[in-house]
């Protein structure tokens, strides 16, 4: 069955992303949050960067709005019950991944595929937790999600190649670029990239340089678009500890060890751009 509505769970930095270019790709979207500040405040980023689009004429002012009609916000689970496709981005953490998807396979209609855009977790053990293993699939946006192109694709054990064919066909009508990769701790894009930032604030945290002299040296020397300290606060500190204690526990090597200072930031509340203080502080 063709995808025409799809819900997105999490209304965060990612799953605004999501349901703003499945909606400017035409598909009916239902943005799902459990709180509704968080709703409030996904539902207000999508319009500012709509907004932004049409002042640099990227897109006209009759396009932003029907984006806007095509979301619909939703505070309940329960809505996946009219949809063909669900986009799960909350926090990445196994055990809220499994309860999220173990309540959907309650509720969503038999067809209804249902994907994850886990940065680092086994798609495997999330499609474990419904009875429609088949039909369970990874789908990695890159953040930010309207303006990075790839989306890497994970089959969990039981992914049906129906179920992938539908995600690939998908993809490439979101005008982004599908990858098929197994279902290996933190994917391709993150087993590369995590243990670069991590190195990067064990650098910081051993008194190398300053944080300022770690990202130009990378920006500058490596044309990396942002230093890995500012990508790292743009990301969520949260998260990418979260993803560098899967690689971890995923392969057993202690090269995958999360920088002491990492803990200590999350510990501290210090999440980055989304909580105003990282390894730079934000308005
Ligand atoms: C953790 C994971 O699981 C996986 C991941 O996602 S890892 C993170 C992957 N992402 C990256 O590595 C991003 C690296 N950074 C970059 O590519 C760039 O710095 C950037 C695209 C974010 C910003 O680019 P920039 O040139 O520095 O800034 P800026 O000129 O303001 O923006 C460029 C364009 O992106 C758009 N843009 C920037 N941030 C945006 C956002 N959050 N949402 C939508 N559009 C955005 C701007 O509107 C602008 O569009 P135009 O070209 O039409 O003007
Ligand atoms: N940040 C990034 O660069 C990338 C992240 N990802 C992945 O995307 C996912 C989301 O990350 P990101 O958007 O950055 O995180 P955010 O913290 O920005 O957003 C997560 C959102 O999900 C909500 N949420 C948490 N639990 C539930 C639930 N049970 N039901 C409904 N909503 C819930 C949170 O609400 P509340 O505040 O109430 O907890 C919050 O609004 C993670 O799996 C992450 O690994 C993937 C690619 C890139």
């Amino acid at each position: 069955m063709a995808i025409q509505k799809v819900m997105v769970i999490g209304a965060g930095q990612m799953g605004a992303g999501i349901a703003q270019v499945c909606a400017q790709a035409g598909f009916d979207v239902l943005v799902n949050d459990r709180n509704e500040d968080d709703l409030d405040k996904g539902m207000k980023n999508i319009d500012k960067i709509l907004t932004r689009a049409v002042e640099k004429e990227r897109i006209t002012a009759q396009s932003k709005s029907d984006t806007l009609n095509r979301l619909t916000p939703s505070s309940q689970l329960k809505d996946a019950e009219s949809c063909d496709l669900v986009i799960e981005a909350v926090v990445e953490n196994m055990d809220v991944k499994r309860k999220v998807f173990g309540e959907l396979d309650e509720v969503a209609p038999k067809h209804a595929i249902l994907a994850s855009n886990t940065s680092s977790l086994p798609i495997t053990e999330i499609a474990a937790a419904t009875k429609r293993a088949d039909q369970v699939i990874g789908m990695h946006f890159m953040n930010p999600v309207p303006v990075m192109k790839l989306v890497e694709i994970i089959r969990g054990l039981q992914t049906s190649d129906e179920t992938y064919g539908a995600i690939e066909t998908m993809t490439t009508h979101l005008s982004k670029t599908p990858v098929e990769v197994e279902d290996f701790p933190g994917f391709v894009s993150n087993r590369i990239l995590m243990p670069m930032i991590n190195e990067a604030i064990f650098t910081l945290h051993e008194g190398v340089a300053s944080r300022e002299d770690i990202d130009t040296v990378m920006k500058l020397g490596t044309n990396h678009p942002m230093g890995p300290l500012t990508l790292a606060d743009f990301i969520g500190l949260d998260t990418c500890l979260y993803i560098m204690e899967v690689l971890h526990d995923g392969f057993g090597d202690s090269k995958y060890r999360p920088c002491p200072l990492l803990r200590n930031y999350v510990k501290a509340g210090w999440l980055g751009k989304k909580s105003g203080r990282g390894f730079y502080l934000y308005d």
